[in-house]
């Protein structure tokens, strides 16, 4: 079965589109997986699938490059915005709105939020830090901006081994639906930042992260909102106040079409 996707990118973080609001598509963990594969399908950190919405423009389904399907990518949202056109988004995250400001996207996305069972954890403990270490990666800000994020704020982030924690901070057995790891330092106002994103491992920007930083650094009165964010594939702007949704502003980049067997 021949299909068109799109290949777009949000500062480097890579997508392939499917959109099947006309034709349906069964998606698969498995098919997804292979999509995703940089050697054997066309390769990406998310595989994204549009399906017709009864509440929004459309709806937007996220897939990592492990298979796992996922509630929220900011990255991705921008990506779809751009390319459909769409001014709302439904997501298993919740409804997100966007629109096309010139050569950028500014995507609004959900209210944060900070108990532990929302991030979730698996059982009661502060978030903001949440009193628990890895190696010497110590009390992060646990928040979930549509999908799970825990945050540290480190002075270097060139030493962080991020690459090497990572993975068992992700699977670790207090959060229950794995998260996405996000190291941050905050230099002249402005926030850097590396992700290990869930099921996608270091990716070069991560939007739903960016996000979740700005927010733990704007409580946290490190930063004023808006702030720049900086990651290796670009920068994002972030604006957030409390009891408000978080507002994302960035580029979104087209790469080419293609057509992929799904047998
Ligand atoms: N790259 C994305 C986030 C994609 C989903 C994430 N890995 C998860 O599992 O929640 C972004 O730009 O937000």
């Amino acid at each position: 079965m021949l299909r068109q996707f799109h290949k777009m990118h949000g500062l480097g973080n890579d997508f392939v589109i499917l959109d099947a609001r006309d034709e349906p598509l069964a998606m698969t963990e498995a098919l997804a997986r292979h999509i995703a594969d940089r050697r054997e399908g066309v390769g990406c950190d998310q595989l994204i699938l549009l399906e017709p919405s009864a509440s929004a423009d459309l709806k937007m389904r996220i897939f990592n490059a492990d298979g796992s399907e996922v509630e929220s990518c900011g990255n991705a949202t921008r990506c779809v915005v751009k390319l459909t056109g769409a001014a709302t988004v439904e997501t298993a995250g919740g409804l997100l709105t966007g629109s096309a400001e010139g050569a950028e996207v500014e995507v609004t996305l959900v209210e944060p939020r900070f108990e532990w069972d929302a991030i979730p954890l698996a059982y009661p403990m502060p978030t903001d830090p949440m009193p628990m270490g890895w190696e010497n990666f110590d009390r992060p800000q646990a928040i979930n901006v549509g999908n799970p994020h825990v945050v540290f704020f480190v002075d270097d982030l060139e030493d962080a081994d991020l690459e090497g924690i990572g993975p068992g901070i992700e699977s670790d057995p207090v959060f229950p639906e794995r998260v996405n790891v996000n190291v941050a330092s905050v230099e002249g106002g402005a926030i850097r930042l590396r992700t290990f994103e869930r099921g996608a491992g270091l990716t070069r920007a991560c939007g739903t992260g960016a996000c979740a930083t700005a927010v733990a650094a704007i409580r946290a009165r490190l930063v004023t909102s808006p702030v720049t964010v900086h990651m290796a594939g670009g920068d994002l702007t972030i604006a957030w106040a409390p009891g408000e949704p978080v507002r994302m502003r960035g580029s979104a980049t087209h790469v080419f079409k293609g057509t992929i067997d799904l047998q």
